[in-house]
């Protein structure tokens, strides 16, 4: 049954809200479902005047212009939205399970097999992005979302942007996942470049197998420490994961791993290519 496409014109009477989902630094998102149809969503609420004061209006435009036109199942669908005179309304696809960084913080940290997963939706998800050449360039466990199904789903694209871009951003909020081209002066020209996200694919995988950030440190030694790509990975990363980190956090961008070969990497194929559990298991029963 083909779910009727919701009309384009929304206000704010045509939903019944129920229970806060969550607060960001602007605003809050409230569970909400449309009444004529009975589609669930969550709805995010902007006020006016904070995102006034916070000189984030140009921000919440890019992100509501970038996120209505893409469709990937790992990443979170705004359908649309609409203001009166004091707020604004996101209409946002509701992620069954919940904030990510809430599920690592209560597990600590992941099975291989779980972060697996999670980083091969993230590089589906980016490698989409990078095809429209757009580039998240926020990428932390706070901006993802867990659908029903478990499977991830990319969202707050505030600090997206379209390549190339020359507007500065000062950043805000924690440093642990900014690139050292982003930290070193002088390095403009690949601040824009989709390389960043790579390198926070690879600080994302470290956090998810080890539980904290690789450089996470006081502000200062965090910015020297990724500077210089000063990081340990612990005993307890596999071969493989110790690998492919260390082809993501690489200080020279051009020399970062390409998404296409992050698909390929025998870490990932070891956990996420179903056809090469089963083939294992085939391989041992037949003893081929
Ligand atoms: C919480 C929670 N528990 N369960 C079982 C599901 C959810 C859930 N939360 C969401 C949420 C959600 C909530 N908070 N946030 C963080 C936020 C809030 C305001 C501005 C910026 C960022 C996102 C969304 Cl968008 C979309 N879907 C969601 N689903």
């Amino acid at each position: 049954y083909e779910q009727p496409a919701p009309p384009k014109q929304f206000h704010l009477g045509m939903f019944e809200i129920g229970r806060p989902l969550g607060k960001g630094k602007f605003g809050r998102v409230y569970l909400a479902r449309e009444r004529s149809s009975g589609f669930v969503c969550a709805l995010k609420v902007l006020h006016k005047n904070e995102l006034q004061q916070g000189k984030v209006e140009k921000q919440v435009r890019r992100e509501i212009e970038i996120q209505s036109n893409l469709r990937h199942p790992n990443i979170l669908q705004l359908y649309g939205f609409f203001h009166d005179s004091k707020r604004v309304f996101l209409i946002l696809e509701f992620a069954g399970k919940g904030e990510l960084y809430k599920h690592l913080r209560r597990e600590n940290r992941f099975p291989e097999w779980k972060a697996a997963q999670y980083i091969a939706q993230m590089t589906a998800a980016l490698k989409y992005l990078h095809k429209k050449h757009v580039m998240h360039r926020d990428i932390k466990p706070e901006n993802i979302l867990v659908g029903i199904h478990g499977e991830i789903k990319i969202s707050d694209f505030g600090w997206s942007v379209h390549a190339p871009n020359n507007r500065r951003n000062t950043m805000c909020g924690t440093l642990d996942y900014l690139p050292p081209e982003m930290i070193k002066p002088g390095s403009q020209d690949n601040y824009y470049s989709e390389k960043v996200d790579l390198w926070s694919l690879g600080v994302l995988m470290y956090e998810f197998l080890v539980g904290e950030a690789p450089f996470e440190d006081t502000p200062v030694m965090t910015q020297r420490r990724i500077a210089r790509g000063e990081m340990t990975i612990p005993g307890f990363v596999s071969p493989e994961a110790r690998d492919l980190i260390k082809r993501l956090l690489v200080l020279d961008p051009e020399k970062r791993i390409p998404l296409e070969q992050v698909q390929k990497h025998p870490w990932i194929v070891k956990h996420c290519v179903k056809g090469e559990r089963a083939s294992l298991r085939d391989s041992k029963s037949t003893g081929s």
